[in-house]
């Protein structure tokens, strides 16, 4: 389904697990060192949360659909944390187009990311693990 309950229309574009912009991670190491899908929850909720709040980058934020925006964060984390789930949201490029999301801004995500793993307890090395997989997503996310 392209959405979901209590969200706003998007575009039609085809579903594909390659739309999450990262190959998953094998075996359950990773999703238990994020607390499995409850934990991944709690970490979407609060990074999306904090985003939103953000003096530098909630700007950005206004105006969009937190609903489904948590439900395809939280598929796309516990897809590439082979958590048990399928990423059935737009890819990285369509998602983040003409958004003019510049490198500071991406900056200020994964800081606030960060923030969210920690507060979860999520080990450093596994969150490390996690923004290598999203790191070479900003080619596509940041426009220039
Ligand atoms: C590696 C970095 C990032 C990842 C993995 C990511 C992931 C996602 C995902 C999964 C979606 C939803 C796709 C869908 O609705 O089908 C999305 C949308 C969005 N992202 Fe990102 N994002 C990243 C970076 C950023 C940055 C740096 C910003 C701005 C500071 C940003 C702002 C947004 C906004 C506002 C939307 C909502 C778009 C809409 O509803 O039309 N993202 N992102």
């Amino acid at each position: 389904p392209h959405t979901m309950p209590g969200e706003e229309a998007v575009d039609p574009y085809t579903v594909d697990p390659s739309n999450a912009g990262a190959r998953p991670f094998n075996g359950d190491a990773m999703a238990r060192a994020f607390h499995g899908q409850d934990g991944i929850r709690r970490i979407v909720d609060r990074f999306v949360a904090s985003n939103f709040a953000d003096p530098r980058i909630g700007e950005i934020f206004t105006n969009q659909d937190r609903i489904r925006l948590k439900r395809t964060l939280f598929e796309q984390f516990c897809y590439i944390l082979n958590a048990g789930c399928a990423y059935t949201g737009r890819d990285m490029k369509a998602a983040h187009k003409n958004m003019g999301v510049q490198q500071n801004d991406m900056n200020r995500l994964v800081e606030n990311l960060q923030a969210a793993m920690g507060a979860e307890g999520v080990a450093f090395a596994a969150q490390n693990r996690l923004l290598a997989k999203l790191a070479p997503m900003r080619k596509v996310v940041v426009e220039r």
